[in-house]
């Protein structure tokens, strides 16, 4: 089988002396999309901060198309293709949304106009500044800014969170739109299983900083006592 795009092989890493990831261990393969859940606190998002270099890793290895990225430096993992939407989304207030994008531009299939396709709503509020905009926009505009630094994998913290259920469902559609139409693996932290099992192609579950579960996302939907068991979801809300 081919090397993976990107993987994780017995990852121990955590904050200062706190150690929050333990001996995590899994992979993506090119062309997929990766869910990562599980309850509050199990290391999540420490797992994304893991990739992009801001914790400090103690043990195992971290491989990004072939090539060991452990101790690179967080702005060269940018250049190497990571693209990161973090969960603040971190949109730049005083900048239109138009320059919000283009500020943080670098060459590659994604521009302007291929963002103001995807979302033709940060079309309609180009000239609109950051601070103007509602928290779905900003969510857009997240999204919209890491495609413009042309990505080889988009790396989504809790993108729908706090967010109206027809804005979700608007996100849900582009993010899934650009893992099956435009080919780019992306990986999502989510709360809601069912959305993010809903938008991915293969899903972890962590307990406690180390994977419990790796699979199908298609099959973990389906399988409602699992879900209960890893996640404590309720049938009720996975139907
Ligand atoms: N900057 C930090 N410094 C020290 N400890 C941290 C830091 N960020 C997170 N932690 C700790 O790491 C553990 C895992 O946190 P993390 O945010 O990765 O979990 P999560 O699964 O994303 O949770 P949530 O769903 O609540 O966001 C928690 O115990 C948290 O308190």
């Amino acid at each position: 089988m081919s090397e993976p795009l990107l993987a994780f092989d017995n990852v121990t890493a955590g904050y200062g002396n706190a150690v929050v990831l333990d001996r995590m261990s899994f992979s993506l393969r090119a062309g997929e999309s990766l869910a990562i859940l599980g309850r509050n606190g199990v290391g999540k998002t420490t797992t994304l901060e893991t990739l992009m270099g801001n914790t400090r890793v103690k043990a195992g290895a971290i491989r990004w198309r072939g090539q060991d990225i452990t101790r690179m430096p967080p702005h060269l993992r940018v250049r190497a293709g990571l693209g990161w939407v973090p969960q603040e989304r971190e949109v730049f207030p005083s900048l239109t949304v138009e320059e919000n994008l283009t500020v943080v531009a670098r060459p590659g299939a994604w521009g302007l106009r291929r963002v103001y396709g995807l979302f033709p709503r940060l079309q309609e509020r180009r000239a609109n500044y950051g601070n103007q905009l509602s928290g779905g926009e900003q969510q857009m505009l997240a999204i919209g800014r890491a495609l413009m630094t042309n990505p080889a994998l988009l790396l989504l913290d809790e993108p729908m969170e706090g967010l109206a259920p027809i804005i979700v469902e608007e996100l849900a559609r582009a993010i899934t739109q650009l893992c099956e139409q435009d080919g780019l693996p992306s990986i999502v932290v989510e709360q809601h299983p069912v959305l993010a099992l809903r938008m991915t192609h293969q899903a972890i579950v962590l307990e406690r900083g180390t994977v419990v579960h790796a699979g199908a996302s298609e099959a973990l939907a389906a399988d409602h006592a699992l879900l209960d068991k890893l996640l404590g979801v309720g049938i009720e809300e996975v139907s």
